[in-house]
């Protein structure tokens, strides 16, 4: 049997470590990652003032003084349920295909992995970068409110001393040849709606109800919710809308009635009922005008409307030619005959707080050939796909630190 490329290992290992929510284990992965810094020859330091640990590496470029680039990677990963799994998904576990099965393998302990590997290499090679290179692996990626990781970071002096250029975070896996990357996200807005309207017996005709209330502002939402739909699957094909490109709303929370523990008051009319909806806005939609429309929908005597995840800017990284970032990213990938498909990534990562600060970010895993499993049941990825995508990283992140000013 051949024997295991080691970078595979070391991410094998990774995978092992239980950063799972509800209770990820922090203290693990930073110890896991300043041993391998250690091990690597890699300056690296755990920064804990946002609470939990953040581990930080740096190969000092030779012109330290040029604004750098950052590799940044989230540790955690969301949960498994582990009887939905053909395997223990904590486990690194790899069949004789060299699919490694694992939470996180996709999203995105494959690309924390990958950034160390190439700092290795880029150590280990003696190879001179003209910026300073960072390496950040944060906590807190996967949970919206209260978060301990990117959002609070970005606020702390030490961020701002890290003096970033360019920052590179997680993209999604592509199902064919191609690669996808991301310059921008959909505005993650939460929004919980409360009716409250008239109670009296459930046998007589009660008007001005919350329940009442609270359907007809969610028609109204779900009618803008079809628009959508039909704006992405029945526009014309040369469009190519993608789900990035519409705005998508779910209903995701709903409550109302009198609950008694095991048992409903039927033959009560309940003064309350909510709504919650997950929406996600485009960064082409003017975030004030789409609260307007909130405001509307929500007009009525009786709704109110609170946000449970709110973001009043949703800055974009511009992919054009005067961006020399993006020119040399695109020109190094071309160099490597991989192809890129620019798109605007559907749900939130970290790069939303750094382009907010106006910073550019791309979102990029260099996954491709492999169904998207992020969240999923059975989540893998290939362990070739995993050694080639160091090698894609290598293509391009040196070049990028390389970059003139
Ligand atoms: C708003 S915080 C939650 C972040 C989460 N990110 C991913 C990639 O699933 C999401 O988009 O729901
Ligand atoms: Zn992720
Ligand atoms: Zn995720």
């Amino acid at each position: 049997m051949q024997q295991e490329d080691s970078s595979v290992t070391v991410f094998r290992k990774f995978l092992q470590i239980r950063t799972d929510h509800p209770n990820p284990d922090y203290e693990a992965s930073a110890q896991f990652l300043m041993q391998k810094a250690n091990e690597y020859g890699i300056d690296a330091e755990v920064y804990r003032e946002t609470g939990t640990p953040i581990v930080i590496m740096k190969i000092t470029g030779t012109d330290p003084s040029l604004p750098s680039l950052l590799l940044n990677s989230h540790v955690d990963v969301v949960p498994a349920v582990l009887e939905s799994w053909n395997y223990e998904p904590f486990s690194g576990y790899k069949d004789e295909k060299g699919n490694i099965y694992s939470r996180g393998t996709q999203d995105m302990k494959c690309v924390c992995m990958q950034f160390l590997e190439v700092a290795h290499r880029i150590v280990q090679s003696k190879l001179k970068l003209k910026r300073n290179l960072y390496l950040t692996f944060v906590p807190d990626e996967e949970i919206g409110a209260g978060s301990k990781g990117m959002e609070v970071f970005v606020t702390h002096d030490k961020f701002r001393q890290l003096n970033v250029g360019l920052c590179i975070d997680e993209g999604l896996a592509s199902p064919t040849e191609e690669f996808t990357v991301f310059y921008g996200e959909r505005a993650p807005w939460w929004v919980h709606i409360t009716a409250v309207g008239n109670a009296g017996h459930g046998s007589r005709f009660i008007e001005n109800t919350a329940v009442e209330k609270l359907m007809r502002t969610i028609n109204k939402m779900l009618e803008f919710r079809q628009q959508q739909f039909d704006s992405l699957h029945k526009g014309h094909h040369e469009c190519g809308k993608k789900l990035g490109d519409v705005t998508t709303l779910n209903l995701t929370v709903l409550k109302a009635g009198i609950n008694n523990g095991d048992n409903y008051s039927y033959n009560v009319v309940p003064t309350q009922a909510e709504a919650g909806f997950d929406i996600r806005i485009p960064p082409t939609v003017n975030l004030d005008e789409f609260l307007k429309q909130i405001k509307e929908w929500t007009a009525e005597e009786g709704l109110s409307f609170t946000f449970a995840n709110y973001t009043e800017k949703n800055e974009m990284t511009h992919l054009n030619n005067d961006n020399k970032w993006w020119s040399t990213f695109k020109s190094s990938c071309e160099k490597i005959g991989i192809k890129l498909v620019p798109e605007i990534f559907p749900a939130a990562t970290d790069s939303r707080f750094i382009r907010n600060l106006g910073i550019p970010a791309f979102g990029f895993s260099p996954i491709n050939n492999t169904p998207i499993l992020l969240h999923d049941h059975n989540e893998f990825l290939n362990e070739n796909t995993f050694i080639r995508g160091i090698d894609i990283y290598m293509g391009i992140i040196p070049s990028l630190a390389n970059m003139e000013p």
